[in-house]
């Protein structure tokens, strides 16, 4: 029996999103290494946590270093040098509005779902907006402000409103699809969603699992405009795309905003369980034993995210994902002239998505296509996944060290894994049994 088999035996598939039957032993940078041996370009990090690569020295000091002498597992009921250091840098690294108070925990989850109740709490204001496609994360109280159709029959917060996310591909270009966005928010602003009401409107500057849509420019600082004139809150989602990801170190800098609360998750834990959220200190102190979970701001956790800040920085990690993530998106739009399957190459530095569709001038998603190419891509060694709403947008959010070199390497596989799908090399039985999302 191999590892898949015995992952499959003993695991409950409840926490399941498989592509094809990845197995690793161990990893290093940019590879994964599987019980044969065999070493696997990761182009997904993890859906992009594992951010500094695997087995980063960097993370590994800090986690030794903390565990060497442990200052207990928790910041709950006491202070740990970590957990101060790691919020002393956050907020030296957020804009003004935002830079209160921080709250730590494991996920891009618990720390959306907190925010989502804590300015209804403190505001008085029920009711909160995010978008159509938005995946805000995977428990209760964060699925209920998310808007992504892969979440069927979870229960979205009564006082939610989801509103449509521009997106130039499929609404008629950048311009069209702003203004229409646009539209309905102010529509619903001046009648049936009464502004005052509103705590505050979730974000994402590249709207990840909805399918890595970039936004039309200038759009969200119009959103924002909106939001100031009615004292609503502006909640930056950069789970997925922040921390040097996009090429800046916030992804929300592509769109000339200053929210007043910013999200981590994922990247800043490096692969170890950690989000934080940074916000103004009447939000962030609205009241005590508000919202925790045991080992939240553990030093172990929190040395790893300090170590990952202090890696980014010392590192030039932002202006390297930006360098490569040109790169990466120069070759995915000559592949792009190749392949009639993909239909749009669209994202900003290490933030990638591909679109496929099976035809060009109806832009008809190509879902089986899609989950042909990713398993391919992990036959011939490249490790990818697919997102958006319609399951069939290839996720390139690798780690941030990776090089010009693997860049090219990994979409000579791609190029491959598309051309092998085209001509019906891979047939349909392969992927039957990876439900994917
Ligand atoms: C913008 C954004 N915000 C919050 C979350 C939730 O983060 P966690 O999965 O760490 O709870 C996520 C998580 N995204 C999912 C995680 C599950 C697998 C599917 N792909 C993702 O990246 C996210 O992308």
């Amino acid at each position: 029996m191999n590892l898949y088999e015995r992952d499959q035996r003993a695991l409950s598939s409840m926490a399941s999103l498989r592509f094809f039957p990845q197995a690793a032993v161990g990893g290093e940078g940019a590879y994964l290494i599987d019980e044969h041996g065999g070493r696997l370009l990761d182009l997904s990090a993890s859906w992009g946590a594992a951010s500094l690569g695997h087995s980063h020295p960097a993370v590994r000091a800090a986690v030794d270093r903390a565990l060497a002498s442990q200052a207990g597992a928790s910041y709950l009921s006491g202070a740990n040098i970590p957990a101060i250091e790691l919020a002393e840098r956050l907020l030296s690294i957020v804009p003004g509005r935002a830079a209160g108070r921080v709250w730590l925990g494991h996920s891009g989850s618990d720390a959306n779902e907190t925010v989502a109740r804590a300015v209804v709490a403190a505001t008085g204001r029920p009711r909160i907006i995010a978008f159509q496609g938005a995946y805000h994360g995977g428990t209760v109280g964060s699925m209920a402000i998310s808007g992504h159709p892969a979440q069927t029959s979870v229960q979205r917060a009564p006082g939610l409103t989801l509103i449509p996310y521009p997106n130039a591909y499929r609404d008629g270009g950048e311009s069209h699809a702003a203004a229409a966005a646009l539209r309905h928010l102010e529509d619903l602003l001046a009648g049936p969603l009464p502004p005052g009401e509103v705590a505050a409107l979730f974000l994402e500057a590249i709207q990840s699992d909805g399918g890595m849509v970039v936004p039309p420019p200038e759009f969200f600082q119009r959103v924002e405009a909106l939001c100031r004139r009615h004292g609503i809150l502006i909640v930056a989602d950069e789970v997925k795309v922040g921390l040097g990801r996009t090429g800046r170190m916030h992804a929300f800098q592509h769109l000339g905003i200053e929210p007043d609360i910013v999200v981590f998750g994922k990247g800043l834990g490096g692969g170890l369980p950690v989000s934080a959220v940074v916000g103004p200190t009447p939000i962030m102190n609205y009241r005590a034993a508000f919202s925790f979970q045991t080992v939240h701001g553990n030093p172990v956790c929190a040395s790893a995210a300090v170590a990952v800040l202090d890696t980014i920085r010392e590192q030039g990690l932002v202006d390297h994902a930006a360098a490569v993530g040109k790169h990466l998106k120069n070759l995915l739009a000559d592949l792009k002239k190749r392949h009639s399957l993909i239909g749009d190459v669209r994202g900003e530095g290490l933030a990638i998505g591909v679109e496929l569709v099976s035809d060009q001038a109806t832009k008809t998603p190509a879902k089986h296509q899609t989950a042909k190419v990713a398993y391919r891509a992990f036959e011939l060694g490249l490790v990818l996944y697919y997102v958006g709403v319609n399951s069939n947008v290839l996720e390139l959010t690798p780690s941030l060290p990776l090089t010009h070199d693997e860049a090219t390497r990994a979409v000579e596989i791609l190029d491959q894994a598309l051309r092998d799908v085209t001509a019906g090399r891979v047939d349909d039985g392969s992927v039957a049994r990876f439900a994917g999302w």
